[in-house]
Order: structure tokens, then C-alpha cells, then sequence
């Protein structure tokens, strides 16, 4: 199924976060933060450590509110959780003690008997994600893997118009986290829904992104934009995406650490 897609539109968005402790500041986290994000776009959003990547990112899933500014799904301002806005965390966060098919229902917030269309619905996401033979495993059954592949499907299940993904696989292998990355690719493609994705990590961010946000260090502000004009798939060894790497981690300031 793909997505219906709009533009986000984030404008002046500013977050304080305020003290309650008397001898500590308010903290800044985002301040005067402006950017449009295409629909169907691909976006990584990467920073220093402790610069406001999440507190964007819990803003545009609706989880916290602006101090000014606002953000726009489209026409429609964000003002709490929706539906067409999923969220996949670096904890795949299932419940343990339902299965795989439960714990992707559970996200579609319904009672009682689910319709056969659900479970279509369900059984098509499994096979998506690739777990097909696991519908009725317990998530101690499951690899870190496949917990993050059935967190992914519970997060489509209510066929997003834009999934939010927080540094989803930064507790995983390195082999582990090439192959959901690649998933993630072949998902977006299929369902053209909006990526928007922080990481730490360059190469992810340049791997799967149209573009890349390198943001300053707290307040987080978008220090620049990289445009990645390569094809999908990329090759991790390709020159263009070895200097592109040096670009972005030269914009980070990561040489001066
Ligand atoms: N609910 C909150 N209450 C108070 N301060 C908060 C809250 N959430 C975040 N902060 C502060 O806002 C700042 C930005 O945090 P945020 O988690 O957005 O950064 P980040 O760039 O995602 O960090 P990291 O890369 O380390 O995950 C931090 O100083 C953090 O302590």
C-alpha cells in the first residue's frame, strides 16, 4: 500500500526545556529551526551528541509541544500523536508478552475482533519486513533484528504518511544494521512514505538519505544541508560517498574532536 504524502514544513521551531532546579539555566534544545521536507523524501538528520536530533524528531511525532514556531504535516499544524506520523525507537519497545501478529496489531488501537482486512493488512507487513514464519513468536524468540523489523511493522501498520526513526539500530551488529538498512530502503521505495531518520552515524545518514541536516550543537540549528545525488543502492567504497562522508563530518567538526 503506499502512502498518501505532504510536505512538512517545520518554521522557527524553538524548544526550552525549563529548569527546575533554581541554580540550573533552562536548556535551549532547538532554536530558530527552519526546514522543508519533500513528501516521499528521505531525510537524515545527524549532530553532536545532546544537540536536540530527538526532541526534533518527539516534536514532529506530536510527543512534545513547541515553545515557539510550529510544524506543518501538509496544511494541518501538529499538535499531538497522530496516526499518519509512525515512530520507531533504538528500543524495538514490544510488549513480551504478545507475539509478533499481536504486538503489530496492537498498533492499530482498535477493540475487539480484528477485520479481515487487518489481517491482511498484518500478514502483508510480516512478509514486508521478513518475518514470515515468526507471526506467532514471543519477542524473547526473536534476534535484536528481527525485534526491530516487527517494531517497523508495527509502526506501518496504520500506513503512515511519514515514519520518524530514532537512531533504530545504533544498540545493533554491524552486519545486523547493514542488512535493516537495506530493508529500510526497500521499504521506503515500495511504500513511498517521508523518512525522516536521526543517527550518529555518517555512513547510515548518507546511505539512505536524500539529504542529510548536520546540526550545530545545542540549540540544534541546521548548520547546512547536504544534497547525496547518488543512486540507490550505494556503495559504501564509492569515491563520491567517501568524500561525501568527509563533507559531512567536516561540517560536524568531527576533525577537531
Ligand atoms: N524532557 C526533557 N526535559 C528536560 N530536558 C530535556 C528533555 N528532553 C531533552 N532534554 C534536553 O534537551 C537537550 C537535547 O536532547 P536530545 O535528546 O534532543 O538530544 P540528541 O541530539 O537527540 O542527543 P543524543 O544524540 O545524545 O541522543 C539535552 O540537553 C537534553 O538533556
Amino acid at each position: 500500500m503506499v502512502a498518501r504524502t505532504e510536505e512538512i514544513r517545520v518554521e522557527r521551531l524553538r524548544k526550552v526545556f525549563p529548569s527546575h532546579d533554581y541554580n540550573k539555566p533552562a536548556v535551549v534544545a532547538l532554536d530558530r529551526v527552519d526546514a522543508t521536507i519533500k513528501p516521499g523524501e528521505f531525510v537524515s538528520l545527524i549532530g553532536p551528541s545532546g544537540c536536540g536530533k530527538t526532541t526534533w524528531l518527539r516534536l514532529i511525532a506530536g510527543l512534545e509541544i513547541p515553545t515557539e514556531g510550529a510544524i506543518y504535516v501538509g496544511d494541518r499544524k501538529i499538535t499531538s500523536p497522530g496516526r499518519e506520523r509512525g515512530l520507531v525507537f533504538q528500543d524495538p519497545n514490544l510488549f513480551p508478552w504478545l507475539t509478533v501478529q499481536e504486538n503489530i496489531a496492537f498498533g492499530l488501537k482498535i477493540k475487539g475482533k480484528l477485520t479481515s482486512e487487518d489481517q491482511e493488512n498484518i500478514a502483508s507487513l510480516i512478509t514486508l519486513v521478513g518475518l514470515t514464519g515468526f507471526e506467532k513468536s514471543y519477542p524473547y524468540q526473536l534476534s535484536g533484528g528481527m525485534a526491530h523489523r516487527a517494531a517497523i511493522a508495527r509502526a506501518l501498520v496504520n500506513n503512515p504518511e511519514v515514519l520518524l526513526f530514532d537512531e533504530p539500530f545504533g544498540a545493533l551488529d554491524a552486519f545486523t544494521r547493514m542488512k535493516l538498512q537495506n530493508d529500510v530502503l526497500r521499504i521506503w521505495r515500495e511504500r513511498k512514505t517521508t523518512m525522516i531518520l536521526v543517527t550518529h552515524d555518517v555512513e547510515e545518514a548518507i546511505f539512505l538519505g536524500q539529504r542529510v541536516f548536520a546540526m550545530t550543537p545545542r540549540p540544534a540549528r541546521v548548520k547546512k544541508i547536504i544534497d547525496i545525488n547518488l543512486d540507490y543502492p550505494r556503495k559504501r567504497d564509492d569515491q563520491t560517498f567517501i568524500a561525501l562522508k568527509e563533507e559531512v563530518l567536516g561540517v560536524l567538526d568531527f576533525h577537531n574532536i
